[in-house]
């Protein structure tokens, strides 16, 4: 018996060893359905399996490299990189790269990312003279999405008299044309958008047999993690891949199933027997990840949902703590309560911050997140979001090394003509436009070619025209034989673009700056480990890179132990010590948008399920009374899920407000402008509503609201009525703080309740009070 295979329990193990014929593993969170993925794949190359024939596709692509890395040390490094892994995306791309004439593509064709078909969508619907209202480009684009996941192409829409009435009936009747408009230009302009590299992956395998054949024969063992959330299109690409061999082998979880509003298909799963009518089903009960706190109770939640398989899920761990739950009065103390309770978990229990993830349901909520972490000194990654490489001076430079690569790239070409400016408008560029449809030519073409149409530009113009056509020739011909940064360098040099940024002079220009020369330095690395591993460095394959980087393969920047946020979409398949999920409150989580129907709260459900069940040793949910929303106050009510899970795995905190409002503002006196805690400057009704096990509501007390600070609370407004804060204060007094103890006033500065002085303490150093919390007694003046 080979001991790679000891980490293994028994149904675990007949899972790996299973290596032919299809099968399905259906199990809960937490008990090895990847690491019975990872494991098998060594496996199978310890069996003589070729691994290029092993294709396995993943949710993320660094998913997808600490399996490699995993199968490595089993089977060594060198083996381990000749596997076909990565997500659905870039796989496809992959594939899409060598075969794309055939689709009528140029082999570079460009990835669209989603800011630039929002882009596209906003110039057709302007173009077509369509209502911005009626047609909101965000929309369009998910019912394009939605069309394209389902195969639906322009054809079959045409042809579908029930889509078509259905956007007859959303005020949207021209929704054909505009798909057509969509397609076509995309088609013209060599790109591909997120779903046509699945949709085009489709039409490949479904026009070209041979095409299918060859990738069939291939692709000898598929395999697929995180089935339950694979859409339609997925679904037949896997199918056909794997039809010859049928050797496939897909694990998942209904229970985690999270993006049927992107499509994902849970019949998916369930129609897999009747697919394979031979299928082996394997079930992995036991949870290796969490405490028995956590598995249970993430069990008593997800049992309230009616439609999903029965499955049972155990664990021989340690009890643990109970999940805690925290109430507080605002998103901003919700945001210090996290920050301080990492900080001290991470001293008390010796943790690094990489042992700490924060999880929500709206990349929104991530502010009062930052603030708060920032303010304590914690280090911090986002996933998702604005990603490095979604910054505009990024987009630029990319768009500039896009255009040399594909010139046809419409999107790209837009943003770079006049940036840095070159005194080419929106009317040149709309003219531009409609001969660009008139001739059925791309923009380039147009413009570099312009005395070839009859399109009215003035002379200067043409001139500046000729010569942006001139500087991209000309960089093209620097592109052809020089690796991704040798062009970029040259790009910025040539086109000016730091230097650009350089007159700019403010702070965001040089952060700016060095956000460019960080994306140099970036493709450096990438030339370098690409030659290493002896794979291709080109600019085409950097651009790829790029645009396949999900936004959660952010790259770490350096190695620094940094506490994890992203949302509970993001956070699937992953694992940590200790989890905080935040904001649960009603509205928020589960979604406003998504109590009105079984289903759709179910999958909310769900996505809570996935988030407990992240966490390795300790859980905590917190949420606020008040947060602001839409640039809103808003008051809050508890999300409905935390009734949901059963009270033996629960525990209530006791809200600290008070002690940490006390020692912010009375005890201390001290005022850094930029300590004031945010929340605490707003204006806000004292909330009263009462919340399961909580302590004696605050008593209201009435007050007069000074001025500029609008949130004030009881004890806050009792210091405030009682204390005197016009003192006669100059510098050169000599004071006594109650706190900080003797010290000399060097400045004062401000007017009414801003009062500030800056006194030097004789024990603590300079300090900055705001008078009118201050006690300062005059010793002498
Ligand atoms: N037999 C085992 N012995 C020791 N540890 C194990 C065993 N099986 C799984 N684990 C560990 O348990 C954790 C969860 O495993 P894994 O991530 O593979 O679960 P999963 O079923 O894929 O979870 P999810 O549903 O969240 O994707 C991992 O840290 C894994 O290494
Ligand atoms: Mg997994």
């Amino acid at each position: 018996m080979s001991d790679y295979l000891e980490g293994l329990n028994p149904p675990q193990r007949a899972a790996v060893e299973q290596m032919e014929g299809p099968m399905i593993i259906i199990a809960g969170a937490g008990s090895g359905k990847t690491r019975v993925l990872t494991y098998r794949i060594a496996h199978l190359l310890k069996n003589g399996v070729d691994s290029f024939q092993i294709l396995s596709l993943t949710f993320t692509n660094k998913a997808a490299r600490e399996m490699k890395e995993r199968i490595g040390k089993v089977v060594g490094q060198s083996e381990a990189k000749n596997l076909w892994m990565g997500t659905f995306h870039s796989v496809f791309a992959r594939i899409l790269r060598s075969e794309a004439d055939k689709l009528g593509y140029p082999s570079s064709f460009t990835i669209y990312d989603s800011q630039d078909t929002v882009r596209l969508m906003n110039s057709i619907i302007k173009e077509m003279g369509l209502s911005k209202d009626q047609y909101k480009s965000k929309a369009i684009l998910s019912r394009i999405s939605q069309f394209k996941n389902n195969l639906i192409t322009v054809k079959a829409y045409r042809n579908n008299p029930e889509l078509i009435e259905a956007d007859t009936m959303a005020m949207r009747p021209q929704m054909g044309a505009v798909y057509k408009e969509y397609v076509d230009r995309c088609f013209k302009a060599g790109a591909m958008d997120f779903d046509d590299l699945l949709l085009r992956t489709n039409e490949l395998l479904v026009r070209f047999p041979d095409v299918l054949s060859k990738y069939q024969d291939r692709f000898r063992y598929v395999m697929v993690d995180e089935y339950q959330d694979t859409n339609h299109s997925q679904y037949l690409i896997v199918r056909a891949l794997a039809d010859r061999f049928q050797n496939i082998c897909v694990v998942g979880d209904d229970s985690q199933s999270i993006y049927a509003f992107r499509g994902a298909n849970i019949n998916n799963i369930l129609n897999f027997q009747k697919d394979y009518p031979d299928v082996k089903t394997f079930k992995l009960e036991q949870n290796y990840r969490s405490t028995s706190n956590i598995v249970e109770a993430a069990n008593s939640l997800i049992e309230k949902n009616k439609t999903r398989l029965d499955k049972t899920i155990f664990t021989s761990n340690d009890a643990g703590g109970k999940i805690k739950i925290m109430r507080t009065l605002s998103d901003g103390e919700e945001g210090r309560w996290v920050a301080n309770s990492i900080f001290e978990n991470a001293m008390n229990l010796q943790k690094t911050y990489d042992d700490f993830a924060i999880l929500y349901r709206t990349n929104a909520q991530s502010r009062a997140m930052e603030d708060a972490l920032r303010k304590k000194g914690i280090k911090y990654k986002i996933f998702g979001g604005l990603s490095f490489y979604q910054r505009k001076e990024i987009k630029d430079l990319l768009a500039y090394l896009r255009v040399l690569i594909n010139p046809n790239d419409e999107e790209a070409l837009k943003r770079i003509i006049n940036y840095p400016a070159r005194g080419i408008g929106e009317t040149t560029m709309d003219k531009l436009s409609v001969a660009a449809n008139h001739y059925n030519k791309s923009l380039f073409e147009i413009i570099s070619d312009l005395e070839s149409t009859d399109i009215k530009i003035q002379g200067p113009t043409k001139t500046k025209l000729n010569n942006f056509a001139t500087l991209i020739q000309s960089l093209q011909i620097t592109a052809q034989g020089n690796n991704a940064f040798q062009v970029a360098d040259e790009v910025v040099k040539r086109v000016g673009l730091i230097k650009d940024l350089q007159v700019d002079g403010t702070p965001e220009a040089v952060n700016r700056v060095e956000n460019v020369q960080e994306l140099l330095n970036g493709m450096k690395d990438f030339i370098e480990e690409r030659k290493e591993q002896d794979l291709d460095s080109s600019l085409t394959a950097f651009l790829e890179d790029v645009a396949l980087a999900s936004t959660f393969d952010n790259k770490d920047e350096d190695d620094t132990p940094m506490v994890s946020l992203m949302t509970i979409h993001l956070a699937k398949g992953l694992e940590f010590p200790y989890v905080y999920i935040v904001g649960m409150e009603e509205t928020l989580f589960p979604s406003a948008m998504s109590v009105n129907t079984r289903s759709e709260l179910e999958e909310e459900r769900r996505l809570f399920y996935v988030a407990l069940t992240r966490a390795e040793t300790q859980c905590y949910l917190s949420f606020a009374h008040t947060r602001y929303r839409w640039g809103k106050l808003i008051d809050c009510e508890p999300s409905r899920f935390l009734e949901e899970i059963d009270e033996r795995y629960i525990e209530h905190l006791a809200p600290q407000r008070n002690k940490v409002v006390a020692n912010r503002f009375v005890d201390s006196g001290l005022f850094d402008d930029d300590d004031i805690p945010r929340d605490k400057i707003r204006f806000r009704k004292p909330v009263t509503r009462s919340v399961r096990n909580q302590e004696t509501p605050e008593k209201k007390t009435p007050f007069k609201q000074p001025q500029n600070l609008r949130k004030v609370t009881p004890q806050l407004a009792q210091q405030m009525n009682t204390s005197k804060p016009a003192q006669k204060l100059a510098a050169g007094n000599k004071v006594s703080h109650a706190k900080f103890g003797v010290g000399q006033v060097i400045s004062v500065e401000g007017a009414g309740v801003n009062v500030k002085a800056e006194v030097k303490f004789e024990n603590v150093g300079t300090k900055k009070i705001l008078l009118q919390f201050a006690k300062l007694n005059i010793l002498e003046s």
